[in-house]
């Protein structure tokens, strides 16, 4: 299939384009976001110069998943901070844009920390502000160390669990470059087999309603030059009923004290097939989704979203009538049930990954002993 996406201008690969950056042009520092609810069709940048445009593009989705959450957070009270805003007002309204990653609350207090000590060691907002941008320059080059590392680890995991090579994964949602200052998480193993030329087969559940697999984690495989398969998010059952599935390999939102793992609707039925089918259910997060505060799944708050995300569909070329401003697929009036999230039971995932390497199986005390090592005594938003 030819590169549809080629003659969408310069043919860049998704690992060169930024998810978002930090600039400063003369008009004043601006962040700079890929507006992902564009994606596939259009590459467009949302340009955010005050911390509320970022909190709408975090609720929107224009940005998101977990750990670019979190950097786009620390970015955003830096901006707030150099363009003379309320530091306080502004990390308030961009930690609670989004409740269930915990990363976003974690890059907002990493910022508004190091602007606060900033200015308490004697320092002007100005230094406030330097230090603000630094920390978010920090996290954001920390995550991409922590998407290359756990590429590593999660290649050699799946190696290990499936020797012979010739990996047939399913992923769910989208973990690639489009969520991470690198190469993302779950996706970036699965890329790291591509390009060891492991990967026999990419499963992409598209993910409804929001349909993250379909538009971006299809995108970033076609762009990756990677062997890989769209499925309905129904259709995934009947993959590992034919024996067409060796390892599932999800990102997370944030995984609690005991090992529960909140992540994309639709991840915990996978999880519960997997098991079924006895194949290895992998959950691949960097340390800052974990959250040694919460202290099990239900204690997760998981986001609801609009119902319209549910009874709508956007089709440019037809007539909106929905409330969301989409083609209804359902009588108008229509209630619906539209979590944004699930959360699995640690019993149900075989292994962690993260940049610090495998936990396996999944307990309190080896992620709590992971955390400790890593010097990370558990996120807290
Ligand atoms: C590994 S971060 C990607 C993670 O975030 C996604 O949620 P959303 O698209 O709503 O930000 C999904 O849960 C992915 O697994």
């Amino acid at each position: 299939m030819a590169d549809q996406y080629a003659q969408s201008g310069e043919d860049k690969r998704p690992s060169e384009i930024p998810a978002i950056r930090w600039e400063e042009p003369p008009e004043g520092p601006v962040v700079v976001l890929l507006d992902q609810t564009r994606l596939p069709a259009e590459e467009v940048e949302l340009v955010c110069t005050d911390a509320s445009a970022l909190v709408e593009a975090i609720r929107s989705l224009a940005v998101r998943g977990a750990p670019l959450l979190g950097i786009a957070g620390a970015y955003g009270v830096a901006l707030a901070a150099v363009r003379g805003f309320d530091v306080d007002d502004a990390a308030d309204a961009l930690a609670g844009a989004r409740p269930t990653a915990v990363n976003l609350s974690v890059g907002v207090r990493r910022a508004r920390a190091a602007y606060r000590a900033a200015v308490a060691e004697g320092g002007d907002p100005a230094q406030g502000a330097r230090a603000a941008l630094a920390a978010a320059r920090q996290l954001h080059r920390e995550d991409a160390e922590a998407s290359a590392r756990m590429a590593g680890h999660g290649l050699a995991l799946l190696d290990e669990l499936l020797p012979g090579g010739g990996h047939r994964v399913l992923t769910h949602c989208n973990t690639g470059a489009l969520v991470s200052g690198g190469e993302g998480t779950a996706f970036a193993v699965a890329l790291a087999a591509h390009r060891a030329g492991r990967l026999r087969r990419l499963w992409v559940d598209e993910t409804r309603p929001l349909l993250q697999g379909a538009r971006l984690t299809a995108y970033e495989a076609a762009r990756n030059g990677m062997g890989y398969t769209l499925l309905t998010d129904n259709a995934a059952g009947s993959l590992f009923a034919a024996g067409e599935v060796d390892a599932v390999l999800v990102g997370a939102d944030r995984i609690a004290a005991d090992g529960s793992v909140a992540n994309k609707v639709g991840t915990y039925p996978l999880a519960v097939l997997a098991r079924y089918h006895h194949v290895p259910f992998i959950v691949v997060a960097p340390l800052t989704t974990v959250d040694a505060q919460t202290p099990d799944g239900a204690s997760i708050e998981v986001e609801q979203r609009p119902g319209y995300e549910v009874t709508e569909v956007s089709a440019p070329q037809a007539p909106v009538t929905g409330a969301g401003g989409g083609v209804p697929v359902a009588p108008l009036g229509t209630q619906a049930y539209n979590p944004a999230f699930d959360v699995t039971p640690p019993e149900l995932v075989t292994a962690i990954v993260t940049e610090e390497g495998t936990i396996s199986p999944v307990t309190a005390e080896a992620l709590a002993e992971m955390c400790a090592g890593a010097g990370q005594g558990g996120q807290r938003s």
